[in-house]
């Protein structure tokens, strides 16, 4: 163990009500993350030498715009693949808080200039799309940490509202991931850093996980559950699928693989929660990974579903996220 124990959870990570952080665990001498007011405290040295940053994917920059101005009242930010789904999103969310647009006002998609991710504020609800698979939510999750820095968002709460495949679940099911693993069980991010491995522990936060869990209702169309959520680097063969364009293992090995990873508690396999928890968890952020399941890998590999009956499910999450951001915000009223 290192002496701030990096790999495992901070006892108090998220311990103060004013957002400010700090493990009180013998003998940790590990950072603040948070400043008392609840403003993140940026952990690149480098960031405030920087005058003008410019968060280049997002056409965003601390210069050309007033980040302050524009985002400060951000409390929840919610990630999902596709620009369509976060647009969707950012309507139902709309409608789910009570928040109004002035009239003739329509959303707009805050980063278009870019072309690269969309999105759209909400209020207090920052929906933004990141693209398929790691290196895409990355460059995403490197800028909307330093949006969240520049602008002195206070306590922000990060989400993924994802798809995934199950593992012997039911499609529609949504999983709320307990722990964020790699195709090789491995609870950490690797990344290579001018040559060099570096591992960052992927770390999600088990109260928000179990807030999540309680806000499934008996009356629901759809089952929530919770789970380890692996994260693979590709659709095909590193989910061990067999219908990509080239595959050199058998029915057999994927079988093997997948009842190993459902013996080993995997629920899930999607292609973005190592990074999203590591990040999201070096940074000094709450996050949650909330994905439904599209096809059960123990049947098959291939998704067929009708898209109709897909874009359903795909609501199935943001329910959820919904019913906790309501839930937080009607909280801080009272
Ligand atoms: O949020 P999405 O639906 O993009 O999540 C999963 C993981 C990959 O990005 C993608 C693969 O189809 O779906
Ligand atoms: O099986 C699936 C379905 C959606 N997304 C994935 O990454 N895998």
């Amino acid at each position: 163990m290192s002496q701030n124990h990096e790999n495992e959870e901070h006892d108090h990570f998220y311990h103060y009500e004013d957002g400010a952080f700090e493990c009180t665990k013998p003998g940790c001498n590990v950072r603040k993350l948070r400043n008392p007011d609840g403003t993140l405290r940026p952990q690149n040295p480098n960031i405030e030498a920087i005058k003008d940053d410019f968060l280049y994917h997002l056409g965003l920059g601390a210069a050309s715009h007033d980040l302050v101005n524009m985002f400060s009242d951000v409390q929840f930010v919610c990630m999902g693949g596709t620009s369509a789904r976060m647009e969707i999103f950012a309507h139902y969310i709309m409608k789910e808080i009570g928040h109004s647009l002035p009239t003739g006002a329509d959303l707009q998609d805050i980063t278009r200039k870019s072309q690269r991710f969309a999105m759209y504020k909400v209020g207090p609800v920052l929906c933004v799309s990141h693209g398929m698979g790691v290196p895409s939510i990355g460059i995403l999750l490197h800028e909307i940490i330093k949006l969240m820095y520049h602008a002195k968002v206070k306590n922000p709460i990060f989400f993924r509202i994802g798809t995934c495949g199950g593992i012997g679940l039911e499609p529609g099911t949504v999983i709320v991931a307990n722990q964020a693993v790699d195709e090789m069980g491995n609870n950490y991010y690797e990344q290579k850093i001018c040559g060099k491995v570096v591992k960052r522990p992927a770390i999600v936060d088990k109260r928000l996980v179990n807030e999540l869990l309680a806000l499934s209702k008996p009356e629901d169309s759809f089952k929530v559950v919770t789970g380890a959520t692996m994260c693979a680097n590709d659709f095909y063969e590193g989910q061990g699928r067999t219908d990509g364009a080239f595959c050199e293992h058998s029915e057999e090995d994927k079988m093997n693989y997948l009842r190993e990873l459902q013996n080993k508690g995997v629920k899930n396999i999607e292609m973005e929660a190592t990074i999203f928890a590591a990040l999201t968890y070096k940074a000094g952020i709450k996050s949650a990974l909330v994905n439904v399941a599209l096809v059960n890998r123990l049947k098959g590999d291939q998704v067929t579903t009708p898209k109709e009956v897909m874009m359903e499910w795909q609501n199935h999450p943001q329910i959820l996220v919904g019913r906790y951001i309501k839930k937080k915000l009607s909280e801080n009223k009272s």
